[in-house]
């Protein structure tokens, strides 16, 4: 089967009709189960689940391409979605898809929710990831743009995650915030294995087998959306930073409390200012850029990686 865009109307069962496949605004409560689970309802009417997708993937800005690089894919615009906000940032072309990838059957976010973006309500942006749980799945790997704070890191290099800090999540914004209904999983969760040992490891190999440049850091999420003052820099260098982004830690918080397996990489989009005398503009126009030259290869490490998972 060629790859399908899915535009048939529906009816998305979370107050209200659709037209033409768009929802109306819906009044979704991302801390309702039950509204949760109404989600995923409209999503499993709308495509056609071959089988249980057991790996999910999250593309980073400008990584849409491992999207792309889907087989037979069924690709859901996040429009048709109850619940699902819009995705404003360019280099997210908001779709959710479904079909195979590295000989797996997959679901990808191609684009994510960035919580700057929708008032930094985490448990709403995190929701993609609740949703791929109910759907069956169970090994997350999840990209980004980065900027580089490790002296030894290139543009265009790729950093496995180890580790994140999570500064939001450390001054409360956290998407386990509020009411927690059991059924998401444990109110307390332990962080302390975010990244799976096993898959990193696992990764590691296919780096070396596919000759590519794959460091290992630390990941610190910031609010955003402004990138950081040199000093900012080197704040974060100075506590542990190796990868500065604006997302990820919410969807892997989330992971871990309903079990989920977690890989994540960065992309070194541009190098982090440390001096203020020497500073250099960062665009997003530069990580989309980066992001563009390194899609190929971005494409073939997941596709390896999920292969052998
Ligand atoms: O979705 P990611 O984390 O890859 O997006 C990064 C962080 C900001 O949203 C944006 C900045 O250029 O890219
Ligand atoms: N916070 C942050 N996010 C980024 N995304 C891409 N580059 C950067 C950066 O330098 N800082």
């Amino acid at each position: 089967m060629s790859n399908t865009a899915l535009t048939n109307g529906h009816t998305n069962g979370i107050n209200g009709t659709t037209q033409n496949g768009v929802h109306d605004k819906v009044d979704f409560d991302p801390r309702s189960y039950d509204d949760l689970i109404m989600l995923t309802e409209s999503v499993r009417r709308q495509v056609d689940l071959k089988e249980v997708p057991t790996i999910g993937i999250i593309c980073g800005s400008g990584l849409g391409k491992i999207g792309d690089c889907i087989k037979d894919a069924q690709i859901l615009p996040f429009k048709q979605i109850p619940g699902f906000p819009t995705t404003h940032v360019i280099g997210h072309k908001g779709n959710l898809i479904f079909g195979y990838l590295g000989g797996k059957f997959v679901v990808c976010l191609q684009g994510r929710f960035h919580p700057y973006e929708h008032g930094m309500d985490l448990a709403l942006c995190a929701t993609p990831v609740r949703l791929m749980h109910q759907l069956g799945v169970k090994n997350l790997i999840v990209s980004n743009a980065a900027g580089g704070v490790n002296p030894k890191f290139n543009y265009g290099d790729l950093m496995l995650i180890k580790d994140h800090i999570f500064m939001p999540g450390l001054c409360g914004f956290s998407p386990l915030v509020g009411v927690n209904d059991p059924r998401f999983g444990p109110r307390f969760v332990s962080i302390h294995d975010a990244y799976d040992r096993q898959l990193r490891q696992l990764a590691q190999n296919v780096a070396k087998d596919l000759k590519i440049v794959l460091h290992e850091g630390t990941y610190v999420m910031s609010g955003g959306p402004q990138y950081e003052t040199p000093a900012e820099v080197v704040f974060f260098k100075t506590v542990g930073a190796d990868a500065l982004g604006m997302s990820t830690c919410h969807e892997v918080t989330v992971a871990r409390q309903c079990g989920i397996r977690v890989f994540g990489f960065s992309l070194i989009t541009n190098i982090a200012n440390t001096d203020a005398d020497n500073s250099v503009e960062v665009t997003h126009e530069e990580v989309l850029e980066a992001a563009r030259e390194a899609g190929d290869h971005a494409c073939t490490f997941v596709t390896e990686i999920i292969s052998r998972v």
